[in-house]
């Protein structure tokens, strides 16, 4: 129901909404330009005395929100306004309308369109607070609760904006919405006026006026508090200074100085002064400014949720049904997105054998929304050491925290089998699951996205509820794989036996759509995983990106795998030669932009990804490279750019350990030989990234932990605090 709400409501009022954002954003702008500094120090009766000096026959005195005085006085073209100043009363001239700021005021409050238009503008208003409300909520689950509304969101492309900015700026679109509402019902005569209204006096004395600086009610009030004085006519006796301040307003008698009644401004009438100000930012110019800033964000929201509706089109997404009616939950537990497309596939056949199914991100389980359910599969992959994918997060929090539905739980674990760890979540989430008092339905690992392995768990589960799923192979729709072009080739370590190949391939050209998606070849990270289809195989097989998109070449690092399909085909291609590939992100092996320093730990292929880190290190943040390699006779990968990147500030050191050479040592004893300058570094808050083999890994985590053990430290906190990541194969 929100997500319909938030798509309609978002689709239908977009341009409307745009259009008052914007002008609510010029709007706010105003009271910046316009606070007048001459704000008073003299007292009313001071005040009214220096203004009736300087403009004669002057009739009123006034102060707007923002401080700027007038005196009115009726002379020969009938009513005139003079600016005055209020530290001296002396006058500035005529007051000059701002004609801009009432032509975006007009189209503000109604669209040019008078009443119709301020009916517009409140329907258009009230869509925009349901959009912020039900995009909260939507938020709220995909983050998995509200508690981790405002959790560290990996996701890029025009969906992960939408959420960035969305979560900030929707507080103040929501704050200069309802004010906004309150301020038309207010003119429309909803709402009780809340001015305050002191009675006419009957006794006011009939003698000679007084100096106004002379009258002690009049010289009692902080001239900087008032908002209107009348003045009494000379011409006609009887008559008082009516007085309209902050606290109240009043009438004064001009022979005695008297105060003849008065009332004070209640809370109601309080209250509508600071939903004037919270929705005006008149009269504190900053409130103003920064709701200003939050309706500026209107469009780029319009804009980026356009594409999120349009990109869900374009990709063809099977229409599932919401969580509350669907029998069939299936919950994807992804980094990389290929678990999606078994997901899908599998929700699409079940959907076909008559089934309402409902397909979710783990990080967006709910039970208490599966009324309906009968069924509930998760599709887990694995990642690190046996760690969640970040599609999964929050997910066995609330696992723990739910009372278990008596629609059983299904898990498939999504992994590759040359990971000691393999599919080890999906085993955890099932573990977990079971102790916790769950029935537990068919379970099954699916190997390297092999369709095989997935068609006989499907299969098998289909069998478990008396549904046939034999064909759902024929529902996964394959991934749109580009043919990549050779540019360069480099090998290194041939004599060493350990053959290394950079290989950088032209990048293709990306297409505006995916561009404004952030998908395909666009927006490419260094870190990023470049999957490539050997010939006579369907597996595609995941290298790490040395180069980002914005380099304008994609650049992989191989290690030649005795027997290896892949890499003996890559290690073999000659320049001008094709590949199959496709792109996924890989966020969680970014490194996070901040300016605390890098410390890149790796060995062979693995160099990679850090390469890539120090190439896109433009900001020069310290950049401290370890790299292992078995030999380096005749260089090693990237050597001649290691130096270059060191001259130009892009790398601050880095350490070479060869396993064959003379020391022979492994990458983990060069950081334990240079314990003293790597735990200053963690300790002074640097971010640690490994990438490369299981082993290295392994004995890299154990060097650190013994370095940083005298200083209170260990891998695991740092990895727990976000500091260490590694990206292991
Ligand atoms: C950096 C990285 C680490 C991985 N770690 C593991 C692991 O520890 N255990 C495992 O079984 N599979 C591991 N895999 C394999 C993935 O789980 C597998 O390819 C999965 O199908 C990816 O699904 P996704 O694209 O939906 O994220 C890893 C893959 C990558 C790229």
């Amino acid at each position: 129901m929100f997500r319909v709400l938030h798509r309609y409501a978002g689709l239908i009022g977009a341009l409307v909404l745009i259009s008052i954002a914007l002008t609510g954003a010029i709007l706010a702008v105003f009271p910046a330009l316009e606070a007048d500094s001459r704000a008073t120090t003299l007292d009313a009766g001071h005040l009214v005395s220096a203004v009736s000096a300087n403009v004669p026959g002057a009739e009123q005195i006034t102060v707007d929100d923002n401080g700027r005085m007038v005196a009115v006085r009726f002379g020969a073209n009938g009513f005139e306004q003079i600016r005055v100043d209020g530290a001296t009363g002396e006058a500035l001239g005529p007051v000059e309308t701002n004609a801009t700021e009432l032509w975006f005021e007009d189209l503000h409050r109604s669209l040019f369109m008078g009443d119709t238009g301020h009916w517009i503008v409140i329907g258009a208003t009230a869509a925009m607070i349901l959009l912020c409300v039900s995009g909260y909520v939507l938020a709220a689950r995909r983050m998995g609760g509200w508690s981790q509304l405002f959790a560290r969101d990996r996701s890029g492309g025009a969906g992960g904006w939408h959420l960035k900015i969305a979560r900030i700026a929707g507080f103040g679109i929501i704050l200069s919405s309802l004010t906004g509402l309150w301020m038309a019902a207010a003119t429309m005569g909803w709402v009780p006026e809340p001015a305050p209204n002191p009675a006419y006096p009957t006794n006011v004395s009939t003698g000679t006026a007084a100096d106004p600086a002379t009258l002690t009610e009049l010289t009692a009030i902080d001239g900087s508090t008032i908002r209107a004085i009348t003045l009494p006519r000379t011409d006609v006796p009887g008559m008082a200074y009516m007085v309209e301040t902050d606290a109240g307003a009043g009438y004064i008698d001009p022979v005695t100085g008297e105060m003849l009644s008065w009332d004070a401004r209640d809370g109601w009438s309080k209250a509508m002064d600071v939903i004037h100000l919270l929705h005006t930012g008149q009269g504190m110019a900053w409130v103003g400014l920064v709701l200003g800033l939050a309706s500026l964000m209107v469009p780029v929201l319009s804009g980026t949720g356009v594409l999120v509706w349009l990109a869900g089109r374009i990709t063809g997404t099977r229409k599932f049904s919401p969580a509350p009616k669907a029998e069939v939950i299936v919950l994807v537990g992804s980094e990389g997105g290929t678990t999606w497309r078994f997901a899908n596939a599998f929700g699409a056949a079940m959907q076909d054998a008559g089934k309402t199914v409902h397909v979710a991100a783990m990080s967006a389980f709910a039970p208490n929304r599966y009324t309906q359910a009968r069924q509930i599969v998760a599709f887990a992959a694995t990642y690190g050491e046996g760690d969640a994918p970040s599609g999964a997060d929050g997910f066995m929090d609330r696992l723990n925290a739910a009372k278990p539905l008596t629609a059983p739980l299904s898990v498939l674990g999504f992994g590759d089998s040359s990971y000691p760890t393999y599919c080890a979540y999906g085993d955890l989430v099932r573990d977990t699951a079971a102790a916790k008092g769950w029935t537990i339905g068919p379970k099954g690992n699916v190997n390297r996205q092999s369709e095989r392995d997935f068609t006989d768990w499907a299969v098998a589960f289909g069998q478990s509820i008396g549904v046939d799923l034999s064909a759902v192979a024929t529902y996964l729709e394959d991934r749109p794989t580009t043919a990549l072009t050779l540019q360069s080739a480099r090998m290194y370590g041939e004599d060493a036996q350990a053959p290394t190949a950079i290989l950088r391939f032209a990048l293709p050209r990306v297409s505006l759509l995916d561009r404004l998606l952030g998908r395909g070849f666009a927006g490419l990270r260094a870190g990023d995983l470049l999957n490539i289809l050997p010939e006579g195989s369907k597996s595609p097989r995941a290298y790490s990106l040395a180069s980002g998109t914005r380099d304008g070449f994609l650049e992989i690092c191989v290690r030649k795998q005795p027997g290896g399909l892949c890499s003996t085909q890559l290690c073999t291609l000659t320049v001008g030669e094709t590949v199959t590939a496709y792109a996924t992100r890989n966020a969680s092996f970014h490194p996070v932009r901040d300016t605390a320093p890098l410390l890149l730990v790796g060995a062979g292929a693995g160099i990679g990804a850090l390469a890539g880190f120090a190439r896109e290190n433009t900001a020069k943040r310290p950049l401290h490279l370890y790299f292992g390699i078995r030999s380096n006779q005749g260089g090693y990968p990237y050597d001649q750019e290691f130096a270059d990147w060191q001259q130009d500030g892009h790398m601050t050191a880095s350490t070479l350990a060869v396993s064959r050479g003379t020391p022979a040592r492994y990458v983990q004893d060069a950081l334990e030989a240079d314990a003293d300058r790597v735990a200053q570094l963690i300790t002074s808050g640097a971010r640690i990234m490994v990438c490369g083999g299981r082993d290295m890994a392994a004995g890299v985590r154990k060097a650190l932990d013994h370095i940083l053990e005298s200083h209170g430290l260990a891998v695991d906190l740092l990895k727990s605090e976000g500091r260490y990541v590694e990206d292991v194969f």
